[in-house]
């Protein structure tokens, strides 16, 4: 984990981001501050898609799926391809886990603002602390827990990665920089894969239509696994549908798709875009593992997705290399890396279509690791 980090950090050294740390205590606040409301153009967005998020028994929400299903590489497969998301059930993390480690973000988000502030991210780092950094602030509680957690989506996620990767008949013989390493015994670990663990914490606002929780974007991994607690605020957007809130379910866990997937899939598996929205009463904890491949690995479109009548779509790039490009670019990234032009309808949507200034989102979000 120490490696993985510290080569994600590397990304950030060129790609140095102020971020001001003079958050108000947004606990107490009555009225959303200017700073925070969202130009118009997206206020009209949120009511535009209203309609179609909320109405009453619309059931288009993306897919849950039982990994103990033995379809479940099929189902799987169907919603990379329509959802670009799906939420997993009997996925193997034990549900007091997923308690445990919501009990420990949330005691680190009502530190007092001070010490939260001790634990700013450098401009430079990738991480919003060390663990070394951290242990001050920490019970022993809260290290366990986030070594623990982390261990649990590593498995999930290489599991999820094959499944995935399966349903689009690839195997781990056919990706080399998966194959097993020396250190691990065999077994079928994506060897040196990096991750990164960031916990959300979206306070109550007080005027939720004209804030943003998280601004919409996409993950630039390979896929996302996302806790959401119980408290709904995550939305994906689907063609056809506009932004479609993922509901949250008991002991479920969100699976994302992300920009390397899409790469990796040569855009069969396309990336979501999603947002997060504030909630006027109940304050949100969600818990993000976003998994990638070895920083210093060639992803580009794999050969079995790749024939004369469709070409490759997106150049090779190492997540190192992405993730520059994205600090660059932010949701034109995917386009940066492209080589050709689109050659339907389903690639031309691209992920620059909610193009936002992200620099006032209403979360507090930090990482570790
Ligand atoms: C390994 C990653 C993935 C990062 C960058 C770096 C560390 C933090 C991740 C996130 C987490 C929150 C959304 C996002 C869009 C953000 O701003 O920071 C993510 C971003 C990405 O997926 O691009
Ligand atoms: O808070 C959420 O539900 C989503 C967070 C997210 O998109 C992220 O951390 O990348
Ligand atoms: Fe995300």
């Amino acid at each position: 984990m120490h490696t993985m980090l510290s080569s994600i950090s590397d990304v950030y050294k060129s790609h140095p981001l102020f971020l001001h740390h003079k958050n108000p205590d947004l606990h107490s606040l009555q009225e959303l501050p200017d700073s925070y409301a969202w130009a118009p153009s997206l206020e009209d967005s949120h009511h535009h898609h209203h309609g179609h998020t909320l109405s009453p028994g619309d059931d288009v929400v993306p897919p849950v799926i039982d990994l103990e299903d033995p379809n479940a590489c099929v189902l799987i497969g169907h919603a990379c391809k329509t959802w670009g998301v799906f939420q997993v059930v009997n996925h193997g993390v034990p549900g007091r886990l997923l308690d445990d480690v919501e009990f420990a973000g949330k005691s680190l988000f009502s530190l007092p603002p001070q010490q939260k502030l001790k634990a700013a991210r450098s401009p430079d780092g990738a991480a919003g602390y060390g663990i070394a950094r951290i242990s001050s602030f920490f019970s022993k509680l809260m290290c366990d827990v986030v070594v623990e957690y982390e261990e649990a989506m590593k498995a999930l996620a290489e599991k999820l990665t094959w499944l995935v990767l399966a349903s689009l008949g690839i195997s781990k013989q056919d990706i080399q920089w998966a194959a097993a390493g020396p250190n691990n015994n065999g077994q079928d670990n994506l060897k040196d894969a990096s991750a990164v663990l960031q916990l959300n914490f979206y306070p109550t606002c007080p005027d939720p239509e004209r804030a943003m929780g998280l601004a919409a974007h996409t993950d630039s991994t390979l896929l996302t696994i996302l806790y959401q607690s119980a408290i709904s605020g995550l939305q994906v957007s689907k063609e056809g549908a506009g932004w479609v809130t993922v509901p949250p379910i008991p002991g479920g866990l969100v699976i994302n798709m992300g920009d390397l997937m899409h790469i990796l899939s040569n855009g069969l598996y396309p990336s979501v875009t999603h947002r997060v929205m504030v909630n006027r009463t109940q304050q949100r904890l969600s818990v993000a593992y976003l998994y990638g491949p070895p920083t210093s690995v060639l992803i580009s479109p794999h050969p079995k997705v790749v024939g004369p009548s469709r070409p490759a779509l997106y150049r090779a790039v190492t997540w190192h290399e992405y993730l520059g490009t994205k600090a660059k670019h932010f949701n034109k990234a995917l386009s940066c890396v492209q080589l050709c032009a689109p050659q339907n309808a389903m690639f031309a949507e691209g992920n620059d279509n909610h193009k936002n200034d992200n620099s006032n989102n209403n979360n507090n979000s930090v990482q570790v690791g």
